[in-house]
């Protein structure tokens, strides 16, 4: 028992081929191959760059810095003014429309508008508007219907852009512009996709007319643009090609064509006390309804190197894949071509039940000194064989 046990361990088994020499069928056959072998060498190997390993867990940090200076309302404002939260974060806002309520205080009053949240007192007043509901909160209440210019000059802002950026798995840092620029390139120049891609300086105005916006538009309303800063990094090759690509897009574009909220806008507000004397000052504040450009900085990141693993996987599925013209040229052989029945009969050999009990029982030949090879008719008529080596 044992010892048949090892002999059966210690066998190798290999398929036994047809071979179909047919023309159509091998034009097809090698047709199919060389499609298979195109794919992978043109997309997997060489576009993909499936012999690589990946690392898309991109770390990456920004810093935004906004400069230019504007008119509104008839005042100078400069970046202290426009930019909210100043901290140069990779989400800001610039101003561009201001609709400011002055010196308001504690206490009632008409309500402006009935969409407004304000808590009703339920008492009717009289106002220049005519009759109003009375509301009670800080009066007086705002009034965001008022035809207010937005800063034109706007356009004309510089948005500076820092990103440093790491691809942890290869311990590669990159930062977005290289460390040879000077000051006075850094003062004098505006990025272009084309002539001055190396430059962290974007031009409001430019940055609109890549996402296809018209200035005034949003300027009036507010909106949300994406800047999209993209490494894709091959470190196969020298480290100073992994370069930053910028591409813009206004992120709000699916609500333009709503009735509401179409654009941007947040309120904030300014307090100050009465001088009134030490002990009761009151409170007052100077409420601002801020229309605004919401720039998103959005990094995302690529890298990719040579490595042993993905590339012998890749190997291994190519060949693999290379054998699967087989499985079309065998549904052509099988069905369509003239003979198919005769290729059947060739490809699938058919062995009925009986002649199986025959072989299974082919142990007991040598019981009955039967031959080697002998082949013995029962019956039935099924012809069976008695092999030399037991099943
Ligand atoms: N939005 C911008 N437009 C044009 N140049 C800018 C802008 N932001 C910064 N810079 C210039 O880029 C360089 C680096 O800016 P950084 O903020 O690191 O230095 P800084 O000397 O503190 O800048 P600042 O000029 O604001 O005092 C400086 O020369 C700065 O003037």
């Amino acid at each position: 028992m044992l010892w048949r046990f090892i002999t059966d361990f210690f066998t190798y088994e290999t398929t036994k081929s047809v071979v179909v020499k047919s023309w159509s069928v091998g034009i097809i056959n090698r047709v199919v191959q060389l499609l298979i072998i195109i794919y992978f060498v043109c997309w997997v190997f060489l576009h993909e760059k499936a012999y690589q390993v990946k690392d898309s867990g991109i770390e990456s940090s920004v810093m935004t810095k906004v400069k230019g200076f504007g008119y509104h309302n008839n005042r100078v404002m400069d970046v202290a003014d426009y930019v909210a939260p100043t901290q140069g974060a990779a989400v800001f806002c610039i101003i561009t429309k201001l609709i400011v309520t002055e010196q308001q205080f504690q206490g009632l009053c008409p309500e402006v508008s009935p969409f407004q949240s304000r808590i009703i007192t339920g008492a009717c007043v009289n106002s220049s508007e005519g009759g109003r509901c009375e509301m009670e909160g800080w009066c007086p209440a705002e009034n965001d219907k008022v035809i207010m210019q937005p800063m034109m000059e706007v356009e004309n802002f510089t948005i500076f852009i820092k990103n440093s950026i790491r691809f942890p798995m290869f311990n590669v840092t990159r930062g977005n512009f290289p460390s040879s620029l000077n000051t006075t390139y850094i003062r004098s120049c505006t990025y272009d996709p084309e002539h001055n891609r190396h430059c962290p300086i974007f031009k409001v105005g430019d940055v609109l007319r890549y996402t296809g916006q018209n200035f005034s538009t949003i300027a009036q309303t507010g909106g949300e643009i994406g800047i999209n800063i993209e490494w894709e990094c091959n470190l196969d090759e020298s480290e100073e090609r992994c370069e930053p690509h910028y591409s813009f897009t206004r992120l709000d574009a699916v609500f333009q064509k709503n009735a509401i909220s179409q654009g941007y806008n947040f309120r904030f507000a300014k307090y100050y006390k009465t001088e009134n004397g030490m002990e009761n000052r009151t409170d007052f504040r100077t409420l601002h309804k801020a229309y605004a450009i919401r720039f998103d900085i959005l990094v995302t990141g690529l890298a990719g190197k040579f490595n042993t693993v993905p590339t012998l996987i890749n190997l291994v599925a190519a060949f693999t894949s290379v054998g699967l013209g087989t499985v079309l040229c065998d549904i052509i052989l099988l069905n369509f071509l003239k003979g198919a029945d005769q290729y059947k009969a060739k490809k699938f050999e058919e062995v009925s039940e009986s002649q199986i009990q025959i072989l299974l029982s082919q142990e007991s030949c040598s019981q009955l000194s039967i031959k080697p090879e002998e082949k013995i008719s029962d019956d039935s008529g099924a012809v069976s064989l008695c092999l030399d080596q037991q099943l």
